[in-house]
């Protein structure tokens, strides 16, 4: 397994330059399955989620080739004769689940795992799967799949409403809702930036979608897509983890830019949040610079659909919290038990409560080292984020979670002047105490 080794203490300096965006790949690289010819998709970042999914298409039958080093996948979709996702890998990564739209849409069945439980705690799908029936899906349990099928193999269509607002279920009706004999309308739908550009690739291959960014979707069905080439959007969570790390890592009063971002993916929240930080923040084009300012306020946020505060950056703030001059209140309001994080910053000297979906963190803290261990892929960035600015060398373990959603953020950081390394370890090996002590 690999562990991440930093020795904090040094400034980040110069910029960082922002990768495409995970969940804007996934549902893109769903939504190639519809197409029958080779979809190219560029911009798209070499994560383990993206060679997780490329599995999971190749086993529906997809060729799928990906240049890493030109960020360029290419999905060939002419021949999609196994319309099945299976545990193996639908347990490794939950967007896997867009299978079942995407397999729905083109095959007019499916039968896909269920995503397992969720390293921060219950992460449902009824919704996914109350919003196929209302479109005219049968589903059926079978140990541990669903079974769903369109009678005479398109959906009819419908109208469904979702409570909570669901990115996920809304990418899935869409999914399964674009090739339908009739027509379909999402109501209470996420309005994310993810779900606006897969929905906007989806109208580039013939799809028939109005209200994409607003509450409402209305779908036309049509007979079948055409496969495209698109370019993936910038990651926004990546940007904003970069933005938080600038002010936490940078030196006070000095620029630092954060560039090949699409800042107003960020949200209205998170960008004024983080100015009532005290930091300067000039936006321009691409570029974001951010001038740190001696000592960070402490700012209170809760997290909300877009244009809310994400709830995928709020473990990074927790620990930009950590250093501000007095107390501020994280509260979670989409996973009310995404707190996995506090206990493992707690021992690198975090002083915080947490109760119900609220954390209370109170700083300024001196972040001493320690080892860490990640329990999911933004809890493990925040805590790569600490040992940015703590006392010693920390070392992060169980990277694989990072790797879900950071490309070579050990490089990136490398060239913005900090002091990471990866490095394996055996998890399971015994102790050097126990060796010690037993020699
Ligand atoms: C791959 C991807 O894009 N993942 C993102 C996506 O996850 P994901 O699509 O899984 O998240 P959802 O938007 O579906 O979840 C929002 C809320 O709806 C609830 N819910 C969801 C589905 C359902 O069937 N029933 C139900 O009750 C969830 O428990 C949660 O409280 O959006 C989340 C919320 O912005 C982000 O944290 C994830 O990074
Ligand atoms: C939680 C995330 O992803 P997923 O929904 O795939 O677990 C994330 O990107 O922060």
């Amino acid at each position: 397994m690999d562990k991440l080794v930093v020795t904090g203490g040094q400034p980040l300096t110069g910029s960082l330059t922002v990768g495409g965006s995970k969940n804007t790949a996934l549902p893109l690289m769903a939504a190639s399955l519809l197409a029958d010819g080779t979809t190219t998709l560029t911009n798209i970042p070499a994560l383990r989620d993206v060679y997780t999914f490329s599995n999971v298409l190749r086993v529906s039958g997809a060729s799928v080739s990906f240049d890493e080093s030109a960020h360029q996948l290419t999905v060939d979709a002419g021949r999609i004769d196994h319309p099945e996702a299976p545990y193996d890998l639908v347990k490794k990564m939950r967007a896997s689940f867009y299978m079942l739209g995407a397999l729905i849409g083109r095959c007019g069945e499916a039968r896909v795992s269920l995503p397992g439980g969720c390293a921060w705690g219950p992460r449902p799908v009824d919704l996914h799967l109350e919003g196929m029936k209302a479109f005219g899906a049968s589903i059926e349990l079978d140990q541990g799949y669903v079974v769903a099928d369109a009678p005479g193999g398109r959906l009819d269509g419908g109208t469904f409403r979702m409570e909570p607002s669901s990115v996920g279920a809304t990418i899935n009706l869409l999914l399964g809702a674009v090739t339908a004999r009739g027509g379909s309308r999402i109501e209470n739908a996420a309005q994310e930036p993810d779900v606006v550009a897969f929905g906007e690739a989806l109208r580039q291959m013939g799809a028939q979608i109005d209200g994409l960014g607003t509450r409402t979707i209305e779908i036309q069905g049509v007979e079948a897509l055409e496969p495209i080439t698109v370019r993936n959007t910038p990651d926004r969570i990546e940007m904003g983890t970069f933005m938080v790390a600038a002010l936490l890592a940078g030196e006070p009063g000095v620029p630092f830019q954060v560039k090949n971002g699409h800042h107003p993916h960020l949200g209205a929240a998170f960008k004024k949040h983080l100015a009532d930080t005290g930091a300067e923040i000039a936006y321009n084009d691409d570029v974001v610079t951010l001038t740190p300012p001696e000592q960070i306020r402490p700012v209170s946020i809760a997290t909300a659909t877009y244009p809310g505060f994400p709830t995928d950056l709020q473990a990074q703030w927790g620990v930009l919290m950590a250093t501000a001059d007095g107390t501020a209140r994280i509260t979670d309001t989409i996973y009310d038990d995404r707190f996995k994080h506090i206990p493992e910053l707690q021992r690198m000297g975090l002083d915080a409560q947490v109760s119900g979906a609220t954390a209370t963190i109170h700083g300024p803290t001196d972040f001493q080292a320690a080892t860490v261990m990640s329990t999911d892929l933004r809890a493990s960035v925040s805590l790569v984020l600490a040992g940015m600015i703590a006392e010693g060398t920390t070392e992060v373990l169980r990277v694989y979670h990072l790797d879900r959603g950071y490309e070579a953020l050990e490089q990136k950081l490398q060239n913005a002047g900090i002091d990471i390394r990866r490095e394996q370890y055996d998890e399971f090996a015994e102790p050097e105490e126990v060796a010690e002590r037993t020699a």
